[in-house]
């Protein structure tokens, strides 16, 4: 982020895509899935714990947001973290990344505990995650908002960016490679010149992925990736999360909508009042009476869209 390069986006490749074959076409696909997800051996391991709780609690004061809560996702898995208002996911969330420090309990990513692990530490280890608010460099164009996430990456020093050494160039390409087929892979290329401010709605939460997705997380946390969309808009999310999956990565949703939620998740767990309450698949949650009572009450999805 020391020296964030004036970005220009790869010369006219929305472009080229209108010209393309469907063979080519295909082929330039194949080639952005390939340079969106650089660790492929990820899926190798498919099914191995990649993050665990172990019995976190999070109290503030006299509150206590999340009491002994346990769960583990697996590599490759689309994991849901679900419940009611006020019920933990963020603060689950929060205690994963380094925002908050867990009471007691611990979390531990690929065996290893976070410990007192600071944020950027925690991005380096390989959890990414996004915001329930859209925190984009508004000003800044989408290309730069990824290369700047890009940079988490990055090996050389300050030194080396001051003096504009050869491998500091070398990284600053791929970054802004990476970034474009980001882009792309999200569906936002189009706009890759535009300042993120002025993006549609939609194209913001998609960069706000893909900028997540340029740390080259093992972990995707999305924190109410949907929130504001319409139905349409849901669909192509959920599509995208699947697609995400499908290129290696394991993905945490927190989301409020049920249809998204039980459409696109392998594993839910659902939390209420801070505890863990269920954990299972999908139609198992649907029906489940503990479930079906925590949400008794609460107001439906459609009523709480866009209030995020
Ligand atoms: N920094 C904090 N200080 C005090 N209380 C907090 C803090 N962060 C969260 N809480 C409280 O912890 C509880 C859980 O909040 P959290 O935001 O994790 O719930 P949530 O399940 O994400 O809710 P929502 O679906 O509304 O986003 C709430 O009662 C909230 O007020």
């Amino acid at each position: 982020m020391s020296d964030t390069p004036e970005v220009e986006p790869e010369g006219g490749i929305v472009a080229e895509l209108e010209h393309m074959t469907e063979a080519e076409r295909a082929a330039h696909e194949a080639e952005v899935a390939e340079a969106v997800a650089p660790d492929r051996e990820i899926a190798v391991e498919v099914g191995d714990t990649l993050l665990e709780l172990r019995d976190v609690t999070m109290r503030f004061g006299g509150l206590v947001a999340m009491d002994s809560v346990s769960f583990s996702i697996k590599r490759g898995e689309i994991l849901g973290l679900i419940g009611p208002n006020g019920a933990g996911k963020t603060t689950c969330f929060n205690a994963m990344t380094g925002v908050y420090r867990p009471t007691s309990g611990q979390v531990l990513l690929e065996d290893r505990p976070l410990g007192r692990a600071k944020r950027h530490q925690i991005t380096h280890r390989g959890i990414a995650r996004t915001f329930q608010n859209i925190r984009l460099f508004g000003e800044m164009t989408a290309l730069e908002n990824v290369v700047v996430g890009a940079d988490a990456r990055h090996q050389t020093s300050v030194v080396g960016a001051l003096l504009r050494l050869p491998r500091h160039h070398r990284e600053e390409r791929e970054a802004i490679d990476r970034a474009m087929a980001l882009l792309e892979f999200m569906g936002i290329a189009d706009r890759a010149a535009d300042k993120a401010k002025n993006l549609p709605y939609g194209y913001q939460r998609r960069l706000e992925i893909a900028r997540a997705l340029a740390t080259e997380p093992k972990l995707l946390c999305l924190d109410e990736p949907a929130a504001g969309f319409n139905p349409a808009e849901k669909d192509e999310l959920m599509g995208l999360i699947r697609k995400i999956r499908d290129d290696g990565y394991t993905v945490l949703l927190i989301e409020h909508d049920m249809r998204l939620v039980m459409g696109v998740t392998d594993r839910i767990v659902v939390l209420e009042f801070g505890k863990k309450i269920a954990e299972g698949l999908p139609a198992e949650i649907r029906d489940n009476p503990a479930v079906i009572a925590a949400y008794l009450g609460v107001p439906d999805e459609e009523d709480t869209d866009g209030a995020a």
